[in-house]
């Protein structure tokens, strides 16, 4: 059976979720929207030539009977609402990133889904399907270079919204790393540090920009972030990893080699909508292939909405305490106890 999907959020990533859905994915269809810019929900039905309805909001979508599941594509601070809401109307639900704004927004969540009985969150935490970091997940799996020791890793934009601000550094920008990286080492994160180093001439008053963030796992790996979101050159995901045995890296984006006027050169991406083009097709597959084959998502889970959500948490205190600070999880529930850690 097809899985018939409401979109809650039409704007830039809720129509590309829209445009992967209608042209290139398989078996789901986008029967209802909704955006409370209703003009922006009447364009994307235009669009994409959708038969689908408007709904007046999230609350009255999720509750349409021919709706199976729902995209919620809207703004972070409005995710944990659209969510509770799909959960107690028993509709799988695919969540962009941030699950919720706040660690007790997540728990919300997790509680509910835990009530509910079954699994029906995915959150979208792309970057465990692109190839490069499945390809280091597979390497670490295997034990390729020992115990991993150290990671270096860089997030870099080539600019940023004038909106964007210190924090989003970490609730926007580096929650990517926050989520791969803990899966990649099947490690929990034990504290953070953040440093400012010195500010480029292309970030605005209030942003500090570039910034680092020491980690440290349980497990004693010290990772080293930087997020960069004003570097000019490109859209640029670095990630190496440093091991008792050896050193593996995420593979630089293909591009053709390019000789002229006495140069060598490769091509760089600007944006990061085609960086992880693949990675976003494959995480929405899986999320409707494993509810059409288990009747639940494989992806990543609420909990690990979670765990983004008071690692984020820590990041933003540091940012403003200047000093290393403590990343405390509560107990895994058994509900998530299913090995996801090796999974998606
Ligand atoms: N996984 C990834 O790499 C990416 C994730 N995102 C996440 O996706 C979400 C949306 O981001 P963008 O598409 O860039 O934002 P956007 O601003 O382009 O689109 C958001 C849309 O949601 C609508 N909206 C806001 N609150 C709503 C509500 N309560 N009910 C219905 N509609 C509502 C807005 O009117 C707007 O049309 C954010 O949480 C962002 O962090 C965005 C880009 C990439
Ligand atoms: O919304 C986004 C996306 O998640 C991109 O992957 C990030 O690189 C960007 O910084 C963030 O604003």
């Amino acid at each position: 059976m097809t899985l018939r999907f409401g979109v809650i959020g039409t704007g830039a990533i809720g129509r590309d979720h829209i445009r992967r859905m209608t042209n290139t994915l398989s078996g789901g269809e986008i029967v209802a929207v909704t955006d409370v810019n209703q003009e922006a929900a009447k364009q994307a039905v235009g669009q994409f030539k959708l038969n689908a309805e408007i709904y007046p909001d999230d609350q009255s979508l999720v509750n349409a009977e021919n709706v199976d599941a729902v995209l919620v594509t809207s703004w972070g601070p409005a995710h944990e609402q659209s969510v509770l809401a799909a959960i107690k109307a028993g509709k799988y639900v695919f969540c962009e990133k941030p699950l919720a704004a706040t660690a007790a927004g997540c728990m919300n969540i997790v509680e509910a889904e835990i009530k509910h009985g079954k699994r029906l969150v995915q959150v979208g935490f792309m970057r465990r399907y692109d190839s490069g970091y499945v390809q280091l997940k597979e390497a670490l799996d295997s034990n390729m270079i020992g115990e991993p020791l150290i990671i270096r890793c860089a997030h870099r934009n080539p600019s940023c919204a004038e909106t964007y601000s210190t924090d989003m550094a970490v609730t926007d920008t580096l929650i990517h790393e926050i989520d791969v990286l803990h899966w990649l080492i099947d490690d929990d994160y034990k504290s953070v540090q953040a440093i400012f180093p010195k500010k480029t001439k292309r970030a605005l008053d209030h942003l500090q920009d570039p910034q680092i963030f020491l980690i440290e796992t349980e497990r004693g790996v010290h990772i080293h972030a930087e997020v960069f979101v004003n570097c000019k050159y490109g859209y640029d995901i670095q990630c190496e990893i440093v091991g008792e045995e050896g050193i593996i890296k995420l593979p630089e984006v293909s591009s053709i080699l390019i000789r002229k006027n006495a140069q060598l050169s490769k091509n760089i991406l600007m944006d990061w909508k085609e960086r992880f083009i693949d990675a976003y097709d494959k995480e929405l597959q899986s999320f409707i292939d494993s509810i059409r084959e288990t009747g639940e998502p494989s992806g990543p889970t609420a909990w690990d909405g979670y765990i983004a959500a008071v690692t984020a948490d820590a990041c933003v205190k540091a940012q403003k305490t200047g000093v290393r600070e403590p990343i405390a999880l509560k107990e895994k529930p058994d509900f998530y106890q299913d090995g996801s850690e090796s999974k998606r």
